[in-house]
């Protein structure tokens, strides 16, 4: 029997060298390896197999369903990694057919050749009612949908509730559930929602308290897709698993930490919903900070859940609220020269931005976490929209050696780079002797490159990891009531403040590094960039 809270197995295997340069993309199957330990591993062991397991996508009509939640169904049930006997049923308020849904989502399905049999059995898994959000008559009518499968299979279903919807509606879609849909005994009920869980820490408890009044803490299952990624995940594993950081991990070696999201295209004319939100709530207070706390949280007493969430807590609640003094941001303008449309557009340029919006489209926030370990250890917080690239990372920067006996300068800090997207990887920036006759110092690597280690092995999609450790009853990588509620006393201050004072962003150019500010501000807190570091990609060559 499945329970909640249980801890999963990591996800994750060893690959094996095959063909370099390549990690297959996510429609593709995963590896037999990886397949064969996720199904002995995770969903023999965690699922219970024979009772109907009943997925409902709320807003099934919509983009993230369509995009997303779809897919991610099709490539788990593909993979045969769901249980025995499950149902997909969409629901939403436009009169859709099945088929109409179905023509929605298939093409982000990319189903092959080989499979088109396996997915017409998928489609027959799937059913759609029409309903509103707050009327009891479409939740009723689900609910008689979902009884008649467990008349058939004899026994109660257990629910997923997967809410694929604005904000708005959470409260009465969830209100509808309880007062419905809920499993019969027997069977669970599990609610997956999707930020924003509010904008602030006000509307964030309200939400909270709300879903408290419905459901226990361990049905619910607060989606944060950062926390899916692989290199997020491992983040745990590099640290706690190699005694090689364990000693250094701290202030007296660690001369700062940056967690950077970097994003290469605009708001796209998506400028109106971002433009309620802005990038410190889309990004910093959720995925950079749940980044931030495993980097900096002590050993939990073990892998399950509520020790890493209870590790988590006390990291957010170490950090004091975030000071306007300690914030760069930045909105992006248009760049005359730029390659496309996109690029040509300012932020303010997009008609569903209300005009002249103060909205920051890019911030750098430098938090401080006042424990033994951490205190005086700047944590950088970076992210932006319209920049020069696309990249996640986490950068850990080294204090200088101390009694340096080589030439001034020579010795550059060395830096522990753990890079969340794209091409996955970790690499230590460092020192060593110039190879040849001399005794040079020079800047090197050690490099390890997901996508020539892990040759054709083809890493989940944050989204499959997620659906499936939900469906497994593993809460360690989704949002507790308490995180959230301390991630949003970090930042609320400085969001109100921004708000009252309407303190304007800095000018940044579409497709830059950000406002120069930025950078100014993380030197003023010790980080260093010398600008000698070169990397060359390895060749394989096999000269020697
Ligand atoms: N395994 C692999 O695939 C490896 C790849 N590499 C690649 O080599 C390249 C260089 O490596 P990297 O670690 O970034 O080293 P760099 O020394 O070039 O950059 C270090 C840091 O400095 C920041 N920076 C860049 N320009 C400036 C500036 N003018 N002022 C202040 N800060 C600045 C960068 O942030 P930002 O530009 O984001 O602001 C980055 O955080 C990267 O593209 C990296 O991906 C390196 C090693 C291994
Ligand atoms: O949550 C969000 O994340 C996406 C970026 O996700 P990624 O997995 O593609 O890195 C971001 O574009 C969006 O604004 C934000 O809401």
């Amino acid at each position: 029997m499945s329970k909640s809270n249980e801890d999963s197995k990591s996800l994750s295997v060893q690959g094996q060298r095959r063909d370099r340069n390549r990690i297959p993309s996510a429609s593709e199957p995963l590896s037999p390896e990886l397949l064969k330990f996720l199904r002995d591993s995770l969903v023999e062991s965690h699922m219970q197999m024979e009772p109907p397991h009943v997925f409902v996508v709320f807003g099934a009509s919509g983009d993230l369903a369509k995009k997303k939640i779809y897919p991610t169904l099709w490539w788990l049930y593909r993979d045969g990694l769901l249980p025995k006997v499950v149902y997909f049923i969409g629901y939403a308020r436009s009169d859709l057919s099945i088929e109409e849904l179905v023509k929605h989502f298939e093409p982000n399905c990319k189903v092959k050749d080989g499979e088109k049999e396996q997915f017409s059995e998928f489609v027959k898994k799937c059913t759609y009612v029409t309903g509103a959000y707050d009327k009891p008559e479409g939740f009723e009518k689900l609910d008689s949908v979902i009884a008649e499968l467990e008349q058939k299979y004899d026994g109660p279903a257990n629910r997923l509730y997967y809410l694929a919807l604005p904000p708005n509606v959470f409260a009465p879609v969830t209100s509808q559930i309880k007062e419905h849909c809920m499993a019969g005994s027997g069977g669970w009920t599990r609610i997956i929602i999707e930020k924003p869980f509010g904008r602030d820490t006000a509307t964030s408890a309200e939400l909270s308290n709300h879903l408290a009044s419905l459901f226990h803490e361990d049905q619910i299952y607060r989606i944060d897709h950062y926390l899916g990624k692989e290199m997020v995940q491992n983040l745990m594993v590099l640290r706690f698993g190699n005694r090689l950081f364990g000693p250094s991990w701290n202030r007296d070696h660690i001369a700062s930490v940056t967690i950077s999201f970097k994003e290469p295209f605009g708001t796209q004319g998506r400028g109106g919903y971002f433009d309620e939100f802005g990038i410190l709530r889309d990004v910093m207070q959720n995925h950079l900070m749940q980044i931030l706390t495993l980097v900096a949280m002590e050993k939990p007493a073990s892998l399950n859940a509520e020790d890493i969430r209870d590790e988590k807590v006390k990291v957010l609640k170490s950090i004091r609220p975030v000071r306007v003094d300690d914030v760069v941001l930045g909105q992006y303008v248009g760049d005359p020269n730029g390659k496309d449309e996109d690029a040509r557009q300012g932020y303010l340029d997009d008609p569903t931005v209300p005009k002249g919006s103060t909205t920051a489209t890019y911030a750098l926030a430098v938090l401080n976490v006042n424990n033994e370990r951490w205190d005086g250890v700047p944590f950088f917080l970076r992210c932006g929209k319209a920049l020069n690239e696309r990249k996640a990372e986490v950068r850990v920067q080294f204090r200088e050696v101390p009694g340096d006996i080589y030439p001034s300068g020579a010795l550059k800090r060395t830096e522990l780079v753990i890079r969340v997207q794209p091409n996955e990887a970790v690499y230590i920036k460092l020192m060593t002797k110039r190879p040849g006759m001399g005794f040079d110092v020079e800047e090197t690597e050690l490099d390890l490159s997901y996508n020539s280690r892990y040759t054709d092995v083809r890493l989940p999609d944050a989204y499959e990891r997620l659906i499936l450790e939900v469906f497994c009853g593993s809460q360690i990588n989704f949002v507790r009531t308490d995180e959230l509620d301390y991630a949003w006393k970090i930042f609320t201050p400085l969001l109100d403040q921004i708000e009252k004072e309407k303190i304007p962003p800095i000018e940044y150019v579409y497709g830059s590094r950000g406002p120069r500010e930025g950078d100014e501000l993380m030197q003023h807190h010790g980080f260093v960039f010398t600008g000698t570091y070169k990397w060359s990609p390895p060749q394989n060559n096999n000269k020697l």
